[in-house]
């Protein structure tokens, strides 16, 4: 067992904190920012360092620690972590590595060095823009004329990058603050929306999700401009640096473990009222269970279909003997007070606004002939767990009504 650092903030680097931990190393994950420690540990296993460490913190941090080796599986553009890192170890002998990312190339792209080059091609057309560089280097396109009317962002969620967006001038449409990753499917979805004609990415390799906007900008018709490499790269693939410390090496997260319970007679709570809490409450009364909803409104088919109803907000004591609960409220802070009473109390809970704080996802159901199918991507793809739901629904129907 070693005890490992790894600098994280690119998929690849929770990937790799994953498959390390597995194989029994003692793993410590460092991010930047308070909402890359929210999706770290919704991986567990390992624990988690918050904030941005200059060059001295860095080596007081590491000295403290007395780790084995640093793995630095930070985005290659963060040219001076990397540089800080790599002199922190050097100075303390501890052993450095860095994590080279997966990368591919499309072949009908623009590619340029800088997003001042970026800026520069853009300049000499016109059309809507989808940027998805990141919000820190969102200053670097400022200059662009018609900036603020072109251009749309696509940043991380978090208060940091909402502010940068608005110090360059975009306002309220123009930004589109969610996490990914993202399909081909919801990046064909932006692309059309904003009507884009250009789509500006770095080349983040593989798991970076660069495919799948060069897929979705080619269904589109928008040009993909991709800002390359400031330098070659250099350092130990995802394969090497697993071989190297006795980990499987995973791609993707493992996948959710379906369980089938019976529910019936089991007290479930749905709190809200609104399309989503309807779908499930539909959806849980063919198994027979005893449902209970709290919103302030009540639509007539959830009232119709609910056992017992409380017509107004929610209250602590609502969760009381609950078997789960769903928090689906269109309230953030609602939803996320209630998965706290619920983890406090031991009660599972899921939270149909975010994926984080579920302690289990809520499936597509289709049900033939005394079986029934429960389906999940594992929170990857709402949209593909759709389909193969609906998929399967006509493919049953038709059978039932005769049609094969
Ligand atoms: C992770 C999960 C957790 C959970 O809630 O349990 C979750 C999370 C989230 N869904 C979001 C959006 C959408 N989800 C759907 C559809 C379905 N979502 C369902 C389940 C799950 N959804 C869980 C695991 C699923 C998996 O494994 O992928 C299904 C299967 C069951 C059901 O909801 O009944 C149902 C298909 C039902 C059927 O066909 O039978 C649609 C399409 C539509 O509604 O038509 C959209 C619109 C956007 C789009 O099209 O992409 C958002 C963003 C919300 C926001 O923007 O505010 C979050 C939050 C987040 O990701 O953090
Ligand atoms: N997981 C999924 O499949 C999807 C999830 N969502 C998310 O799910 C949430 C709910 O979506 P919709 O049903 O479309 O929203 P909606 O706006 O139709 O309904 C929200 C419901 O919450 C109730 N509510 C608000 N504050 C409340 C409180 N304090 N106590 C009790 N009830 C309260 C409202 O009265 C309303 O009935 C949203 O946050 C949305 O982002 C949206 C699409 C799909």
């Amino acid at each position: 067992m070693k005890k490992l650092l790894i600098f994280s903030g690119t998929t690849e680097g929770r990937l790799l904190a994953g498959s390390l931990c597995r194989a029994g190393h003692h793993v410590t994950v460092s991010v930047a920012t308070e909402y890359g420690k929210e999706l770290a540990f919704s991986e567990a296993g390992y624990r988690v360092w918050t904030g941005r460490l200059d060059r001295e913190e860095m080596e007081e941090k590491l000295k403290a620690e007395r780790f084995d080796a640093v793995i630095d599986a930070t985005h290659p553009y963060a040219v001076q972590v990397t540089e800080n890192l790599k002199s922190a170890c050097e100075a303390l002998g501890i052993s450095y590595y860095r994590l080279k990312r997966m990368e591919t190339s499309a072949k009908e792209a623009v590619y340029v060095s800088s997003p001042a080059e970026a800026v520069q091609y853009l300049e000499q057309t016109s059309g809507k823009v989808l940027l998805t560089t990141g919000a820190k280097e969102l200053s670097a396109y400022a200059s662009l004329s018609g900036f603020s009317d072109r251009v749309y962002a696509r940043v991380l969620p978090c208060v940091e990058s909402i502010e940068a967006c608005q110090g360059c001038g975009l306002m309220g449409g123009h930004i589109l603050a969610m996490q990914g990753p993202f399909s081909e499917e919801m990046n064909l979805a932006v692309l059309r929306q904003i009507n884009a004609e250009f789509l500006v990415t770095k080349s983040s390799g593989t798991a970076g999700g660069f495919d799948e906007k060069v897929r979705a900008a080619k269904r589109a018709g928008a040009v993909v401009i991709v800002i390359g490499r400031t330098q070659q790269e250099t350092g130990f693939s995802m394969e090497e640096l697993c071989g190297l410390f006795g980990a499987c090496q995973e791609l993707a997260p493992p996948a959710y473990f379906p369980m089938f319970f019976p529910l019936q007679g089991k007290r479930i709570l749905v709190v809200g009222a609104g399309a989503i809490a309807a779908r499930r409450i539909q959806t849980l009364k063919r198994f027979g269970c005893y449902i209970t909803v709290v919103a302030p409104r009540l639509s007539d088919p959830v009232r119709a279909m609910a056992d017992r109803i409380y017509e107004r907000e929610f209250a602590d004591s609502d969760c009381g003997g609950m078997y789960f609960v769903l928090a689906a409220t269109n309230d953030r802070a609602v939803n996320h007070h209630i998965v706290s009473l619920c983890r406090n109390r031991g009660i599972l809970v899921n939270a149909a606004d975010c994926k984080e704080e579920c302690d289990f996802y809520f499936p597509a159901v289709a049900e033939h002939d005394g079986l029934v199918f429960g389906i999940c991507s594992s929170g990857a793809d709402h949209r593909k767990v759709k389909q193969a739901a609906n998929f399967l629904r006509r493919e049953f129907g038709r059978k039932q009504e005769g049609l094969e």
